[in-house]
């Protein structure tokens, strides 16, 4: 029988898929599905046809092992790999040669009893030579179990939470976000990459020292800089769930403590724009007194009254960034497992230093205007472009005034059915020309 790995290609790869898919319609799930496999005139076993397939188009970034891949997304059909009773599959292991066999024991005495009894007992069956013994048994094993957990945790579906007071609901977590397509600095970029997958890998080390494995970003930058973006980015590149925790709907501390608790490892907890709900040290934002005195009438009555709700609130809630902080680290270290917590604000400046410390946010990343870098990137994302006669012209503009790159890429979004790479380019100039004039004419007011 032909060494399905050797044979496969593209077009074999969607071939056999497409030929299980039908039979596993027609049978269900189960091991009526022939063994081996006939497609175009070659045989192979089934799993070893799927292990194959898997291992090629990850190996493979052709176009059309893409669109398999992305057919196959589409179609929900995610390769699994099962083996049918007695079929051996092989393996190797720093050189070494192993088999497994898939194999049933069915009770044949009838046994009586109250509680209905399993009669039949799955079993898989390790074939190697004994002088590996040591190796497989401590290694090996261990080894399958992790990239097992592994694989498991690659195919699960991400979550996002959200809380309505100290109950976290969540939805399947679909954002498209990578930073591939992120408009950053590239040497920014690959740093922030680098510190994220040096954390996720950091299990050994946060152990040995005696800390939570866990590590706080602050992204700080104005709106439309691209945090929330960076946020879902983190995620899909670590692959972990988001936890959006809004800590004005939190009770007390216990509810507090109770969402952190159930939290699950692989996540980044986020809170949102930290500067605006709560003050920090503990007491709420409250309008400076002389900006009330200002206005008058309604107004006036409304703001005092909102202000009179304010403190009554803080006076009843004793949730504060900086009590999360202090007791985070304790209660992360009890849980296990690891966590990213990211804090992000349009004003870092308004931040108690206390509360944004190193050993709290590990991380600082500003968020900033577009410059000519990131505005390549966009072009890219949005227009498939990597030069166009007008680039020099926008990075000049870009040098010139402040645009954040979500400005920039509403301005690269085709207007018209019609709309080509260079006309959303040239409304991209017109609107930076634009800006830059209104700056000026402000400036000359002044
Ligand atoms: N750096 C960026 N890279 C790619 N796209 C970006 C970037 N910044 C902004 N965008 C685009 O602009 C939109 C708004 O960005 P995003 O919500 O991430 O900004 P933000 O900094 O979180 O804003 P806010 O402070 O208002 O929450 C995004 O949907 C994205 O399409």
């Amino acid at each position: 029988m032909k060494n399905a790995t050797d044979a496969m290609n593209v077009s074999l790869a969607r071939e056999i898929l497409t030929f299980l898919t039908e039979l596993q319609n027609v049978h269900g799930e189960s091991n009526a599905v022939p063994k081996p496999v006939a497609v175009k005139g070659e045989r192979f076993m089934r799993s070893e046809a799927y292990v194959a397939i898997e291992n090629y188009l990850s190996s493979n970034s052709s176009k059309q092992a893409k669109r398999l891949k992305a057919d196959m997304l589409r179609n929900n059909q995610s390769l699994s790999v099962s083996m049918d009773e007695h079929e051996e599959v092989g393996d190797e292991y720093k050189r070494v040669k192993v088999w497994w066999a898939f194999g049933k024991n069915v009770s044949k005495q009838p046994t009586f009893s109250f509680h209905p009894v399993a009669d039949e007992k799955r079993y898989y069956k390790l074939t190697f030579h004994k002088k590996n013994r040591d190796l497989i048994m401590d290694d090996y094993l261990s080894y399958v179990l992790k990239e097992g957990n592994a694989i498991k945790i690659r195919n699960r579906q991400r979550k996002l939470y959200t809380n309505n007071g100290a109950q976290w609901s969540h939805v399947v977590f679909e954002h498209p976000a990578s930073f591939e397509t992120l408009a950053m600095e590239p040497a920014k970029k690959e740093e922030i990459i680098e510190d994220l997958v040096t954390f996720s890998k950091g299990e050994e080390f946060y152990s040995r020292i005696g800390r939570a494995w866990k590590r706080g970003y602050l992204l700080y930058g104005p709106p439309g800089t691209g945090k929330s973006t960076m946020i879902a980015a983190m995620a899909n590149l670590l692959n972990y769930d988001i936890y959006d925790l809004e800590l004005t709907a939190v009770k007390d501390n216990t509810e507090l403590r109770r969402l952190l608790i159930e939290t699950s490892s692989k996540s980044i907890i986020v809170i949102e724009d930290i500067d605006c709900s709560r003050d920090l040290t503990g007491q709420r934002k409250k309008k400076p007194d002389k900006e009330v005195d200002n206005i008058g009438g309604d107004e006036k009555k409304k703001a005092m009254s909102m202000l009179a709700r304010e403190e009554q609130d803080a006076s009843t809630s004793k949730v504060t960034l900086s009590g999360l902080l202090n007791f985070i680290d304790g209660l992360w270290s009890a849980c296990g497992g690891e966590r990213l917590i990211v804090f992000t604000t349009n004003h870092v400046h308004k931040l108690d230093p206390a509360l944004i410390r190193r050993g709290r946010m590990d991380k600082h990343v500003e968020l900033s205007y577009c410059g000519y870098e990131s505005f390549k990137i966009l072009a890219k994302n949005y227009l498939r472009i990597d030069s166009h006669h007008l680039f020099p012209t926008i990075q000049k503009l870009l040098d010139e005034i402040q645009m954040t790159p979500a400005d920039v890429a509403e301005n690269l979004m085709p207007k018209t059915a019609s709309a080509d790479a260079t006309s959303s380019i040239q409304d991209l100039v017109a609107t930076l020309q634009s800006v830059k004039q209104e700056a000026e004419q402000i400036e000359v007011g002044q």
